[in-house]
């Protein structure tokens, strides 16, 4: 299985590095990240590939009386679709790897985000459309490109609001019950910065 794929690189590929350094995190609520800045190295490459290559869809949605442009560029990749570069393959092996025995089962699908400059955003909001809205689960982001805060509190709001710069190759694990009891967000800047792209691979059912 993932395990046995994942050996196949042997050594692996040098734009991965080793998940081991990983660094958990206790958000509270049966909540957790794991960070790892600088988990893909040339990162900045596969950004340049991917905006360029990846089929980008801009999709829109029903506000109100109104249709607004939502403020990112989209692909979807779900189970068994060949990913836009061997990379993110790889990526995704390693993540079910080291990830097998806490989460039980691997992760199959990869959404693609892209923020082209600061205008761009996502609203706060877990990923709740699936089984994350009861049980819990993982999602996993790279980031490629400038980065751009996430921004993670308590669903409800009060509490602490934490913020994470991700961009470059960081990874952020988002675990446990992070889904249903916190939200995330990545808020709007009018610093000029420019484009970023995240990579979220997510568990069967988990949207
Ligand atoms: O851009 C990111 O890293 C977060 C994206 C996100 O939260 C989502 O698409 O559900
Ligand atoms: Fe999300």
């Amino acid at each position: 299985m993932h395990h046995q794929q994942v050996s196949l690189f042997g050594g692996g590929d040098p734009g991965i590095g080793d998940l081991a350094p990983a660094r958990r995190t206790q958000l509270g609520r049966g909540a957790w990240i794991d960070t790892l800045p600088g988990w893909l190295s040339g990162a900045d490459d596969l950004f340049e590939r991917l905006a360029a290559g990846v089929p980008w869809r801009a999709e829109e949605r029903r506000m109100y009386d109104n249709v607004v442009a939502v403020p990112r560029l989209l692909a979807h990749y779900g189970p068994g679709a060949p990913l836009p570069d061997p990379v993110l393959d790889e990526a995704r092996d390693r993540l079910s790897a080291h990830y097998a025995a806490e989460l039980g089962e691997p992760f199959v699908s990869a959404g693609l985000c892209f923020y082209r400059d600061g205008r761009d955003s996502v609203a706060w909001h877990g990923d709740r459309i699936g089984r994350g809205d009861s049980q819990d689960t993982m999602v996993a982001i790279v980031s490629l490109g400038e980065p751009r805060p996430l921004l993670l509190r308590p669903r409800g709001g009060g509490g602490t609001t934490i913020r994470q710069p991700l961009g470059h190759g960081d990874l952020i694990v988002m675990g446990g019950s992070c889904q249903r009891t916190w939200d995330h967000a990545i808020p709007k800047t009018r610093a000029d910065v420019g484009g970023r792209i995240s990579v979220q691979f997510r568990p069967r059912g988990v949207a």
